[in-house]
Order: structure tokens, then sequence, then C-alpha cells
């Protein structure tokens, strides 16, 4: 029986593999081993063919994806990414995996990050490279961005073309040996690789490379703002290379742009955060509401202006501190005698307070402290009061007799001492007193002074009679006092012209207004203001001689007392003339006309409290 077995036994064995096993057969132990082994390693060796088989047709697929064609230009880049791949070869273990690639190149691309360390296998990886990158494709899910990489790839869709046929499978093979030799390139390739990869913004697929990092989110949304610079040099590499080298990664370029994809999300999420404009917007309303009332509560704004007294003692300041500084200097530390009285007296005349003030003020100083101890406080003590009795006799207040309808106002003055300004400025006092109250262009060489008079008119309710320029003064003037007594004006106040330039003109026509007006009233114009410009100086007192000689003026104004520092002049034409000192300006609001105080104006030009 147990012949009979064996040639039945080896009659099988002789069909199929007898010979071989016969040889082998010499170890009964281990054809049963073998045995049991075959049955596994028959079916074994069948699949590696099928491996080495798949492998190709996979490359091959994935290159006719087209990819490929990315990858050809991208192969430089590629070789730098083999560095890399290196470090996939753990993935290595995926080519026990080829024939399920989808489930290996998922745990593929995880592991890559890690088997950077792994360099030192450089055999291993650079064939193993490319089982690596197939991982890598596995992320199937990026196929679908295949599709997109084409469109958004046209320029590259014709090398395309040239690569699908070229490829896929001879390159597929090829590469891992020839990529791990080019792994060393990858050095070089560098440089190259900027241009490659910016003309292939599907290099952007390289930048996809770094989606295997994808894990890496805050890495790589990063990195997409910086790919413009950096994207050729380091992420270039690592990407490119799994796509050249392994036409799967033809599914790895998907996933690939897949992560550009995110990358562009990640940006996305960036703008997110820009909500944090939306406090703007709250902040916007918020302060729209509290301008709103925060605005009202500037109105006040004019409570803390100043008083009149407190804007004139500041304007008077200047020539305050110069005279009491000088003051000061002649008395510190010396007594009264010929020499100390001489220097005030200098003193008080550079101040413009006129020889005759600083003659009573030194006497003054003389009669009572002479040859004591005088300080500048004694001195400027003594000052205030002399001022004060040489302006008390002008510090008049203006009086109209309403007997006369109108009561005729006729100003007159140099030009830019302001005049209209001073006129507006009574005119609101007049008016808001209640009376009635008409104006009267008589400048009218210039056409900005009409206008300014009607701009004061508006302002005052007030108005305004004015002719064409160049017009005869005398008979506008004449017009408009015809006119407010028709109207039963209680105040006509008529503005004129101030041309120095030609004395003998101005002063003809000067005249020429008054005897008009006379012809309706003998005695207007009831007043005749001057305005004086306080910063003048001294030619001021020419002004007031000229001025009083022409028209008969019969009270001043002094202007701009806010701002100078020779506010001393007041005192002089006080001393000098003797005219009515009505009001001062103190500024360009038309409640800038205080009237004139001697003993205030004294103080405050004493630097007296
Ligand atoms: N600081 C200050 N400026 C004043 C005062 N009075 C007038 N002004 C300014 O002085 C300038 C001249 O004033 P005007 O009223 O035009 O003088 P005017 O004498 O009429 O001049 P003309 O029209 O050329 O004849 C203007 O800018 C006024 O605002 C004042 O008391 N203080």
């Amino acid at each position: 029986m147990a012949g009979f077995f064996k040639k039945i036994f080896s009659f099988g064995k002789k069909e199929v593999v007898e010979e071989r096993v016969d040889e082998t057969a010499p170890l009964p132990p281990i054809k049963w081993d073998q045995l049991d082994a075959l049955k596994p390693a028959a079916e074994q060796v069948v699949p590696e063919f099928l491996k080495r088989e798949e492998p190709l047709l996979e490359a091959q697929v994935a290159l006719s994806p087209a990819e490929p064609q990315a990858t050809a230009p991208e192969p430089s880049p590629v070789e730098e990414p083999a560095p890399e791949t290196a470090p996939t070869i753990p993935p290595t273990p995926e080519p026990t995996v080829p024939a399920e690639p989808e489930p290996l190149p998922r745990p593929a691309p995880q592991e890559e990050p890690v088997p950077a360390p792994e360099p030192p296998e450089p055999p291993a990886p650079e064939e193993i490279p490319l089982p690596p990158a197939a991982p890598e494709p596995a992320p199937e899910p990026r196929p679908q961005e295949v599709p997109s990489p084409a469109p958004a790839e046209p320029e590259i869709a014709p090398p395309r073309p040239e690569r699908q046929p070229e490829p896929a499978p001879i390159e597929v093979p090829v590469p891992p040996a020839e990529i791990p030799v080019e792994t060393p390139a990858p050095v070089e390739v560098p440089p190259p690789a900027p241009p490659s990869a910016q003309p292939t913004l599907q290099a952007g697929a390289a930048p996809q490379a770094p989606t295997l990092p994808s894990p890496r989110p805050p890495q790589e949304a990063e990195e997409p703002r910086e790919p413009a610079k950096e994207a050729t040099p380091a992420v270039e590499a690592t990407p490119e290379a799994p796509l050249t080298e392994i036409a799967p990664p033809i599914r790895q370029p998907a996933p690939v742009e897949t992560q550009p994809v995110i990358a562009e999300i990640a940006p996305e999420p960036q703008p997110v955060p820009q909500p944090k404009p939306e406090p703007a917007p709250g902040k916007v309303t918020v302060t729209k509401k509290v301008e709103q009332k925060a605005e009202p509560a500037k109105a006040p704004e004019p409570a803390p202006r100043r008083s009149w007294f407190q804007r004139m003692r500041d304007g008077l300041a200047r020539s305050s501190r110069e005279l009491t500084g000088n003051i000061a200097g002649v008395f510190t530390k010396r007594k009264l005698d010929e020499d100390t009285l001489q220097d005030l007296e200098d003193v008080l005349i550079r101040a413009d307070l006129g020889m005759e003030t600083a003659l009573r003020i030194t006497d003054s100083l003389a009669a009572s402290r002479y040859g004591k101890d005088v300080s500048d406080t004694d001195v400027r003590t003594v000052m205030a009061a002399e001022v004060e009795k040489v302006l008390t006799p002008v510090a008049q207040p203006l009086e109209l007799d309403l007997s006369h309808k109108p009561h005729v106002i006729l100003v007159v003055g140099v030009n830019g001492t302001g005049k209209t300004t001073t006129i507006g400025k009574l005119a609101a006092k007049l008016t808001d007193g209640g009376l009635s109250v008409m104006l009267a262009a008589g400048d009218t060489f210039r056409a900005a002074a009409i206008e300014q008079l009607k701009i004061w008119g508006a302002r005052t309710k007030s108005p305004v009679i004015a002719s064409k320029l160049g017009a005869d003064a005398a008979g506008l003037a004449y017009d408009a006092f015809e006119k407010a007594k028709e109207a039963g004006s209680d105040v006509l106040i008529i503005d004129t012209a101030g041309r120095l330039q030609n004395k003998t003109e101005l002063m003809a026509e000067l005249e020429k207004i008054v005897r008009v007006l006379g012809k309706l009233d003998p005695e207007a114009p009831h007043t005749v203001l001057q305005t004086v410009d306080a910063t003048t100086g001294q030619n001021a007192l020419n002004q007031v001689e000229i001025f009083r000689n022409i028209a008969g003026v019969n009270g001043l104004v002094m202007t701009k007392l806010d701002g100078t520092a020779r506010g001393g002049i007041l005192v002089a034409i006080a001393a000098k003339h003797k005219l009515p000192v009505y009001f001062i300006g103190v500024g360009e609001q038309v409640d800038d006309l205080e009237p004139f105080s001697a003993s205030e104006f004294a103080r405050a030009i004493a630097g007296v409290a």
C-alpha cells in the first residue's frame, strides 16, 4: 500500500512541482513546513506580481490623471521632497499595503512627519519614498481636488498630455531608484524649484506637501502667508518630490491642493477674527452718541470766555509787563533820588504814556517818597493813581440825543483802525437796547467795506443804505439821512473812508459830508467818533489831530486793546486831546466793545490788582 501511495503522490507532484520538490524533498520535515508555507507563498507570490503590476498600473493611472504633467515640471522640487520622503520611509512598510493603497496611504502621510528622523535609512527610503508618496495620495478625498488642479492649471494642461504618454509606467518604476539618487540633488534644485513652483501654482500643490502636516494646521496657516517667499525654497521640495516621484502622488497632489485650500481657508478664519472690527462699529455708534451729547456741552464754551476786563487786562499785559519790569529794574535796592526819577521818567515815556503823564507820576513820587526807599510796587501804585486821574475826565459814556430823529453818528478814522467793526458792535448795543438803527456805507471806495457793513446790518437787523462803488460819499450820506428820517430811525451811523494817502481829498470829502448833513439838521452830525488803533503807538496822536481838525471829532473809540504792548498811548491821547473815550475795543466779536473805565484801565496797565 505504501508504495502505491508513493506513486500516486509522486504523480501528483511530478505534474506540479515534482522535480523541484524532489530536490528539496530530501528534507522531509521541510516539506511539511514548505507545504504550508508554499500555499500562502504561492498565493503571495502571485500578489507580488500583482504588486509590481499594480504599482505600475497605479502609477500609470495616477499619471494619466494628469498630475504626472504637473509633476513633470516639478521634478526638481520633487527631488527636494525626496529627502523628506526619506523620513517617509517608515511608511515603507506600506509596500506591504500596496494591495490596499488607500488604507496604507492614510497612515503613511501621518507617519511621514515622524519618519523624518529616519533619514539614516537612505537606501530603503530612496526606494520607499515612492510608496510614501503613494500613501499620501491615499487621502483620496483629494482626488476630487485633482480635477480642480486641472482647471486651475490650464497652462500645465498641455504638459500633462505629454507626460501621460511617457509616463506613468516607465517613470514610476524608475523613480524610486532615480529619486533616491536625485535626493541629494534637491540641494541644487532649490533654485530652479522656486520658479517652477511659482508658475505652477499647482505647485501650490507643492505647498500641498505641507498638507501632509495638515495635522499641523497652525504651521500651515502661517506658511500660506509666507509661501510667496518661502514656498519656493523649503516647502516646494517636499511637496514636489512626492508628486514627481510617484505618479501615485497624483492622488497626493489632490490632497496637497486640499491643503492649499486649507491654507486658504486658514486665512479666511483670520478674516473672521476681523470681526474685531465689529467692536469698531460699536465704538462708532457709541462715539456718535457721545459726540451728540458732548456737542451741546461744547456750546457752553462761551461761558468760560473771559470778561472784557480780563481780556483788556490780558491785552495790556504786554504793555504792563514791559512797564512794570522796567520800573522794577529802576527801583531795585535804590532810594528815590534825581537819577531814579529820571530813569523812571524814561521808562514811562517809552511806554507811550506821554511826557505829561510821565511827569505827573514822577512828580507825585518825588513829593511823597523822595530820599526814601521805594519799591517797584510803590511806583506802580502811584502810577495807577496818576493815570486814572488823567483818564477819568475822558472816560465818558456815549450819550445820544434822541430828540434828533435820527441821532447821526459819523464814524471816521484811518483805514483799518476798526471803523466798520466798531459800527457793527455799536449797532448791536443800540438795537439790543431797543433803538432802531440805520447804517450808511459811506466808504464808497472799498467794495469790501460795503459788504462788511451789510453783514453787520444783517446781523443787527439794521437797514443798510449803500450805493455803487465809487459813488459820492456825501450824496450817499444825504440820502441815508433822509431815509432814516422817513423811517423814524433813532440812530443813523455813517461809515466813511479813511485814506490818509490823499489828505486833501479826504479832507474835502469829510467836509462835504458834514456840510450836506447840516442841510437836513444844522446840528448833524451829532456825534463824530474816531476809531484809534491802540497798536499804532505815537502815530495815533497825529491821527486824532488830523481828524479832529477835518471832521470835528468829539469822541474816541480805542480799538485793539486786546493785544498790544502800546496801550499807554490811550493815556497820552487823553492827556493831550482830552477827547471823550466812549469805548474800547477788546476783540473782533460783536460784544467786544466795552465802555471805557479810567480806573480799570489804569490798574491794568500799571499791573496793580
Ligand atoms: N483784535 C481786534 N481786532 C479788531 C478790533 N476792531 C477791529 N478789529 C479788526 O481790525 C480789522 C479792521 O477793522 P475794520 O472795521 O475793517 O476797519 P476799518 O477802519 O473799517 O477799515 P476800512 O474798512 O479799510 O476803512 C478787522 O479785521 C477787524 O476785525 C478790536 O477791537 N480788536
